[in-house]
């Protein structure tokens, strides 16, 4: 039989690749958990987490951040158990000892997260982040730092994974812009490797 290369297509439902460098780039990865699954854990994140609001300067204004967030170490008797299930998923998929996770309550379509890379001094080379989604499906922007600033929209469903290497934070921002289609609520799940001694937001 001859050998063939395998093509991606439309309706391609394995890894994309959407940047690489040595440490693995940024990669997406559709369906890593079922949707009934990553509905139910939606829902119980979505009612069972202490959702925090919070304010922060900007210019010469108090702005309150788009979304409702949350974190824990993964080390926390007070960790939810559906985010330690998700951790232990996480873990096993990537091979990465992560020890903290943030979350993000996206509740509509005008809640969003401005274009950014993840700060270095919180996360711990070599290791990436890795950004479970669970609820309704929204767009992430991923834009190179160098010009001309090629962007690479992505649409971020539920139950998918999308890893990021430490050293791709260097090369591009990313973020969930604001958007005026109905849209319905969406959490984040951010597991990250954390050093020990910095704090926790
Ligand atoms: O909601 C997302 O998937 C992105 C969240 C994010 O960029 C962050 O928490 O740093
Ligand atoms: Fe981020």
């Amino acid at each position: 039989m001859a050998a063939s290369v395998r093509q991606p297509s439309l309706f391609d439902t394995g890894p994309r690749v959407l940047a690489q460098d040595a440490q693995g780039g940024i990669v997406y990865t559709p369906a890593l958990i079922d949707g009934a699954t990553a509905q139910a854990w939606f829902e119980r994140l979505r009612d069972g987490v202490a959702w925090q609001s919070y304010s922060r300067p900007m210019y010469d204004r108090i702005v309150e951040v788009p979304r409702l967030v949350a974190s824990y170490r993964l080390s926390s008797p007070e960790l939810p158990e559906v985010l330690a299930r998700a951790a232990a998923v996480v873990r096993a998929h990537t091979g990465v000892p992560f020890n903290a996770v943030g979350l993000n309550h996206y509740r509509d379509g005008q809640d969003s997260v401005a274009p950014h890379n993840d700060k270095l001094r919180i996360l711990v080379p070599p290791h990436p982040i890795a950004l479970l989604s669970v609820g309704s499906t929204r767009r992430m922007i991923i834009r190179a730092k160098q010009p001309p600033r090629r962007a690479m929209p992505i649409d971020l469903e539920p139950g998918s994974l999308l890893v990021m290497s430490y050293d791709s934070q260097k090369h591009y921002d990313h973020g969930v812009p604001k958007t005026r289609e109905e849209v319905g609520p969406r959490i984040s799940l951010a597991f990250r490797v954390r050093p020990d001694a910095e704090p926790m937001p």
